[in-house]
């Protein structure tokens, strides 16, 4: 896989560093919204962020926004490239697999359940005999994303080539899953831009702070309300929950639904959808 990258700096004493990034929205107040200015104070445990590293281009501007704006990896920064066509396409492997690519996108905080109804939906949709593959958060930033941290520029980083591999994923005819926090509505809708024709199916997983925090199955939410966790999702980095989402699942009177009901959710969603089908 080639990923572009837009600048670097090469300084004879240290490791040369190569990091692409995108730009993120400010947060609406209503979704557990701290300033949007804590990003850049991430990094007080966790390892800095490799795309930190770089200088802004301007004095003027803001370094977030001027690092996003020039090394927007979103703009091609190879030339004389060309695409290549193969005779097989995407139809043909849907034929043969008998249903049709698409993207199920989890979103929610960490704890709403994503991993769970991801694992729940694939093992559904295997047992119907329809292949699918689950990309989750943790697992991802144990290889191909193992270079990002948690500041606003490095989880957009991480949504971008979540959003790009899903999108193959999705054209090699996979019901592919993804479950990430993905916090910010702007990195989510550019995935979403990635599949043009409705096969972008975002799932939010609207469970509240309370809940999630209650069941806090890694201790997350202990350390990070001990400060020991700086910019955590929810605590005191921000989420923004989606405005137009194909599926949503809420607690009720603070009751979750069980993982095997919201997974006949998403089925009876793509069913009627034609995506189990050729
Ligand atoms: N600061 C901070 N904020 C949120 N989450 C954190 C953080 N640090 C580590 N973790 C762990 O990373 C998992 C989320 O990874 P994602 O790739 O889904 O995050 S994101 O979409 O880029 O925001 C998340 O997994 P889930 O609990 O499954 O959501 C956490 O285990
Ligand atoms: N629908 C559900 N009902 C009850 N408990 C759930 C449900 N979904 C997940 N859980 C539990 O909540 C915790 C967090 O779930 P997980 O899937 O890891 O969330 P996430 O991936 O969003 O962090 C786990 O202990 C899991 O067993």
């Amino acid at each position: 896989m080639l990923f572009s990258f837009s600048r670097c700096i090469v300084c004879p004493a240290l490791p040369i560093s190569l990091s692409p990034c995108r730009a993120t929205q400010a947060p609406r107040s209503a979704d557990l919204l701290p300033p949007r200015a804590s990003a850049a104070t991430h990094h007080a445990v966790e390892r800095p962020s490799p795309l930190a590293r770089l200088p802004p281009r301007s004095s003027a501007s803001t370094a977030g926004e001027d690092r996003v704006l020039q090394m927007s990896s979103t703009v091609p920064k190879s030339s004389n490239i060309f695409w290549h066509d193969c005779p097989v396409g995407k139809t043909d492997r849907q034929k043969l697999l008998k249903q049709k690519g698409c993207v199920v996108w989890i979103t929610g905080l960490s704890g709403s359940g994503k991993s769970t109804l991801a694992c729940t939906l694939g093992r559904e949709l295997h047992t119907r005999g329809k292949l699918a593959y689950v990309l989750d958060g943790d697992n991802l930033r144990h290889g191909l994303n193992k270079d990002l941290g948690f500041a606003a520029e490095d989880r957009a980083e991480n949504i971008r080539r979540v959003g790009e591999v899903a999108k193959l994923f999705a054209d090699a005819g996979l019901l592919c899953i993804a479950s990430f926090i993905s916090p910010y509505r702007r990195d989510r809708e550019s995935c979403r831009a990635l599949l043009s024709d409705g096969s972008f199916i975002e799932v939010f997983l609207n469970m509240s702070l309370e809940l999630c925090e209650a069941r806090d199955p890694k201790g997350l939410y202990k350390l990070a309300r001990a400060g020991k966790i700086k910019g955590f999702t929810g605590i005191d980095d921000p989420y923004e929950a989606p405005l137009n989402c194909e599926i949503e699942i809420k607690e009720l009177d603070g009751v979750c639904p069980s993982p095997s009901d919201m997974t006949k959710q998403v089925v009876a969603y793509l069913e009627d959808k034609g995506f189990l089908h050729e």
